[in-house]
């Protein structure tokens, strides 16, 4: 147990903020990830072992969210409304905040000395985390046309209520971003650890366990805590709440946890990804001893189609997003495709556009013009079909531990076909480079991307949720000329155009995203690919994300040629393709991880599409980066 009398609080009293304060600040200066969870698993347990139920609250707090992923709460409050309230909570003016943030460039530093600045006139009773989660999340919720001055408000009193440090990071909660280098899943290592360190007083452990806790042998409470971590990771990414999964943490002990949450129709399972290869002759090497079988690769959109026991259908983005109102025409078909016995399922499709007239699947740039949210069924003019590739839950059982080949077979022995509406992906269990190729000209003539190629038989077919997994390959027709892969990546500036691209923007600056250090990292210049009404579109899409300066974590090179003429917010994806990635003295992507002082740049990039489906976060990150310049490296041989 841990000695909680130092503590600023007492045993059943509320935490104070202060305390992850404290431990965001030590986290950010701290760069080796094992004392990184060290520090954040003594924060957990003092929590665990005074006053478990704000645990909930500092779990969120620490991976800086406000409620699970598919109901859609963010933050990110503009810059604009921060200096106004900062300016308000300390009677400074805007403009001198501005001049601090264009010297110091990181507002929650600025907001911090300004407090300090500032006199106190009276003691403010110290924020608790439990009212400031709920003041965050009535920020995030705010809406309507007074939402502004709603939100600076609420701001303003955080502020003057926050001491010393925790101003500078309920700034950084604010603007959606804490960047002290502390990963989710490095927060789901360290509450892991912690509760299997910290037995919460409320769990009933059983007798093994029990032995074991008191047992004095370090090993043991380190093998402990690492099955709690692996189990906790894996729970987590079939079940991404912790209003589901702290409670029973604290309740039961860890190895129940998988017993208590699983996968569950109405909340978004973290799709399984596929691994991408070079043709077909990598399938083969990577599959010599396994069935496998190639399916279609459909070019559309993924949803995540749930059925609740009450009958209620939603459809989830491949981002957790609920596409629910996006769909409504998939809602009503949902009835005619499910045999009566059905009760509740999850299952894995593709959402793609299709002409019922010609028969013909359509290209991703028709769905791209579907409403987004909110549409109405009998204004709809782009017609979907939904090809279903697989089923993770059916009638309470969830299946990701069965084989692709029983789920297979269930997901056709229990959903019926509709023409134009509801298919199986179409699938070949093919084995020789000849069968397979003719099947992948066979998707290309029939509008796919290329195949999927997936395991049939045993463990090394599972559904792996949010692995990018070896399990299945992707194969797709662009491959043969370039790259293995399309890379999905953030516009953080642009250059003003010349000659014919007067008016408009003639270039992007990309970056990827490092998951690490929460940075921005730019990995090319991007002109080509974007036709000129795009260009025109673009120029007015970007004009609401526009800031005055580069966030201060984006890593750019700041030559003349490189350095944007006006930046912009990182909200949108674009998927780019390339003809390969290089060693680059400029760009910063993935810097360190290949090169100690260089960065890794794309060679001839070209605008594929738009991604809606993908946040900032999701882009393609620094990781990924690298591991498709060694992949490269290899083949080049
Ligand atoms: N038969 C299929 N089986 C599985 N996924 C399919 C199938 N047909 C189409 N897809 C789509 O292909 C996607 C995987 O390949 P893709 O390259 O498009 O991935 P992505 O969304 O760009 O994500 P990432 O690049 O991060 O893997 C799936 O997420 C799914 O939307
Ligand atoms: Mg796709
Ligand atoms: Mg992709």
């Amino acid at each position: 147990m841990l000695d909680t009398g130092k503590l600023s609080w007492k045993p059943g009293q509320p935490v104070p903020y202060s305390h992850l304060a404290t431990m965001f600040e030590k986290v950010e200066k701290e760069s080796k990830r094992l004392e990184i969870i060290s520090l954040v698993t003594d924060c957990l347990r003092s929590v665990i072992e005074t006053t478990p139920e704000d645990l909930l609250f500092c779990v969120y707090l620490c991976v800086n969210k406000l409620a699970p992923a598919h109901e859609g709460v963010e933050l990110g409050i503009g810059d604009m409304i921060l200096k106004k309230a900062l300016a308000e909570a300390t009677g400074r003016q805007v403009k001198d905040i501005q001049s601090d943030y264009d010297k110091v460039g990181d507002l929650g530093t600025v907001a911090m000395k300004s407090r300090s600045t500032q006199r106190v006139m009276f003691a403010a009773k110290s924020l608790t985390v439990q009212t400031l989660h709920k003041s965050l999340l009535q920020i995030a919720k705010m809406t309507g046309k007074d939402s502004g001055t709603l939100k600076k408000d609420k701001i303003k009193s955080l502020l003057v209520a926050a001491k010393g440090i925790e101003t500078q990071f309920i700034v950084r909660h604010l603007q959606g971003k804490m960047r002290i280098g502390l990963a989710e899943q490095t927060v789901l290592v360290a509450l892991a650890h912690s509760i299997a360190l910290s037995v919460p007083q409320g769990t009933k452990p059983n007798k093994q366990i029990l032995e074991k806790v008191s047992c004095p042998c370090f090993l043991n409470q380190l093998i402990d805590s690492l099955q709690a971590a692996e189990t906790l990771r894996e729970v987590y990414s079939q079940l991404p709440c912790y209003d589901k999964i702290v409670p029973v943490l604290l309740k039961e002990p860890i190895n129940n946890l998988p017993l208590n949450c699983y996968l569950q129709p109405g909340i978004p399972v973290h799709p399984m990804l596929a691994h991408p290869t070079k043709g077909v002759s990598e399938v083969l090497d990577r599959f010599a001893d396994q069935t496998f079988t190639c399916e279609y690769k459909y070019d559309g959109e993924r949803g995540q189609i749930h059925m609740t026991p009450d009958g209620t259908v939603r459809i989830f983005s491949r981002n957790s997003e609920d596409n629910t109102s996006k769909y409504p025409d998939l809602i009503a078909l949902m009835p005619k495709v499910i045999k009566e016995q059905t009760k509740s399922f999850i299952l894995d499709a593709e959402v793609v556009a299709y002409d019922r007239e010609t028969k013909k699947i359509l290209p991703f740039q028709v769905l791209s013009t579907r409403k987004r949210k909110d549409a109405n069924e009998d204004t709809i003019t782009v017609q979907v079909c939904l090809f279903a590739f697989d089923i993770l839950y059916y009638n309470g059982d969830p299946l990701i531990k069965r084989s692709f080949h029983e789920r297979r077979e269930l997901l056709k022995s229990t959903f019926t076909e509709v023409e134009g509406s509801f298919a199986f992906a179409k699938s070949r269990d093919a084995s020789d480079t000849e069968e397979i190729l003719a099947f992948l000209n066979d998707a290309v003539a029939d509008s796919c991307e290329g195949l999927m190629v997936k395991t049939l038989f045993g463990d090394s077919s599972t559904y792996e949720p949010a692995q990018r997994s070896h399990k299945w390959l992707k194969v797709k027709k662009d491959y043969i000329d370039g790259m293995t892969d399309s890379l999905d990546l953030v516009p953080i500036g642009a250059f003003f155009g010349k000659g014919k691209r007067t008016g408009v923007y003639g270039a992007f600056l990309l970056a990827c995203y490092n998951e690490e250090t929460e940075d921005f990292e730019a990995i090319c210049k991007i002109g080509t690919g974007i036709s000129d009404t795009q260009l025109k579109e673009f120029y007015d899409a970007f004009e609401p994300i526009i800031i005055s300066e580069p966030k201060s974590y984006y890593q750019y090179d700041d030559s003349p040629g490189l350095l944007p003429n006006v930046w912009f917010e990182p909200k949108i994806v674009w998927e780019v393709a390339a003809a390969d990635l290089s060693i680059s003295p400029k760009h910063k992507a993935a810097i360190g991880l290949v090169d100690e002082s260089r960065g890794i740049a794309l060679r001839f990039p070209r605008l594929v599409r738009v991604r809606d489906d993908k946040g900032p976060e999701q882009a393609t990150s620094s990781t990924q980066v690298a591991a498709m310049y060694r992949n490269q490296a290899v083949i080049g041989q």
